[in-house]
């Protein structure tokens, strides 16, 4: 469903050019959940950003069911099956809005009608009663505030969220709720992942298959399920210990 191939990403002009993404290429299939991995700086966010129509500097292709993504914004046919899912809710939540205003900005810009039959299913879909329509991003804590976000991201009916380290901002005791209720949401809604995380244990639990990043480059991609198992555990461990040793080393 995702198909990536020679894409470059490039910041600024040269001699200043930083070439953030160079010549990667990987395919997701529908249903599936792939891991980006790797030192940081190596490139995840960006490849993300360039899918969600974030950055404009890119080359190559990057194609959402055989459909090219085109950079515009306003291509709504196409921003509504992909919605990215950021680090921090704080900070991807306006302090002003409360989440029945989030929610219903999300519906209307994906062109839905219906709001307020649909804002009570999609607090329903991320675990959150509906006591907390009219609440404000401050009255929210850390993990309900990224349920927020996550249900602000299926406001469209989306087919592939791109989750940029989402629960690293988040208490160690929240992080499994939010990747337990990630993990059903992908399979009720039949959605495909592709998430960022510098946390081996998440893409591990997550992912079905992961690429490790360096320095710009996709230098492998590997099957997690397969590595888990038996005879590959420790081909498994050695190689998402290269894959983290720049946060180690960081
Ligand atoms: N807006 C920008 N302008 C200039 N350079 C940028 C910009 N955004 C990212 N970069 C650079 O692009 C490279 C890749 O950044 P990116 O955020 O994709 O890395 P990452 O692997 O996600 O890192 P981390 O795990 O630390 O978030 C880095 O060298 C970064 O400094």
């Amino acid at each position: 469903m995702l198909k990536i191939e020679n894409l470059d990403v490039w910041f600024g002009f040269p001699p200043d050019r930083v070439d953030a993404v160079r010549d990667a290429a990987f395919a997701v299939a529908r249903g599936e959940s792939f891991g980006l991995v790797g030192e940081s700086g190596s490139g995840k966010s960006t490849i993300l950003r360039a899918i969600a129509g974030l950055i404009d500097s890119w080359s190559g292709v990057i194609e959402v069911d055989g459909r090219k993504v085109s950079g515009n914004r306003r291509d709504r046919a196409f921003y509504k099956t992909v919605q990215m899912v950021f680090q921090d809710p704080y900070a991807s939540l306006h302090p002003r809005h409360s989440v029945d205003a989030v929610l219903s900005e999300a519906l209307k810009l994906q062109g839905m009608t219906d709001i307020d039959r649909r804002i009570p299913r999609l607090l329903e879909d991320v675990g959150l009663g509906g006591g907390f329509r009219f609440r404000y991003p401050h009255q929210l804590s850390g993990g309900q505030r990224q349920r927020v976000a996550i249900a602000r991201a299926l406001a469209g009916d989306p087919q592939l969220l791109l989750l940029d380290e989402p629960t690293s901002a988040l208490d160690v005791s929240v992080q499994a709720e939010i990747l337990n209720l990630l993990t059903d949401l992908r399979a009720e809604h039949g959605l495909t992942y592709l998430m960022v995380s510098h946390d081996l244990s998440v893409v591990g639990h997550m992912c079905d298959r992961l690429a490790v990043m360096q320095h710009g480059r996709i230098v492998e991609v590997m099957d997690v399920d397969a590595l888990r198992k038996g005879a590959a555990q420790q081909d498994y461990t050695r190689h998402l210990i290269a894959a983290s040793a720049g946060y180690q080393r960081g």
